[in-house]
């Protein structure tokens, strides 16, 4: 960006619509959002036929956008490495790592939120 565009800085309107055409790009092209995105319905599913409480919701929806929001960064992540090099490069390694990582931790979390509030609601069901 030079120092005209800062002048005229993108629209709102523009910026969200490139932000929605980011999480398109993703949920077509990367298996994992696909994946995420039918585990959240499934987990919706699972939340409004067990009507969990307020609370409960704020930390499935942390849980559900959170991993999103990380996917997504993930992504960038692993395009901006493979616009820099297309050889194997150990650095290149470490930040795809690095990324994949990230987002193993939060799903890591997201299971454990989703077993503390589901489990009793399930041992309920016997
Ligand atoms: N340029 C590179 N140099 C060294 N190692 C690489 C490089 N590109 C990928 N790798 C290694 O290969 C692994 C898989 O990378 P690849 O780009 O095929 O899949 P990905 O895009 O990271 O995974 P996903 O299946 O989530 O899209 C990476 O985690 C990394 O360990």
């Amino acid at each position: 960006m030079d120092s005209q565009d800062k002048r005229n800085p993108i629209p709102f309107i523009s910026s969200l619509s490139y932000a929605i055409s980011g999480v398109n790009t993703a949920l077509r092209a990367e298996r994992n959002m696909r994946i995420h995105f039918i585990s959240s319905i499934i987990v919706l599913l699972v939340s409004f036929y067990f009507s969990i409480t307020k609370i409960e919701w704020l930390f499935i929806l942390l849980a559900i956008g959170g991993m999103f929001a990380l996917e997504l960064v993930n992504t960038a992540i692993e395009r901006v490495v493979d616009l820099v090099t297309e050889e194997y490069h150990p650095l290149a390694k470490q930040a795809k790592d690095l990324a994949a990582g990230a987002v193993l931790v939060y799903a890591f979390l997201s299971v454990a939120m989703g077993m503390i509030i589901f489990s009793p609601y399930v041992l309920n069901l016997f």
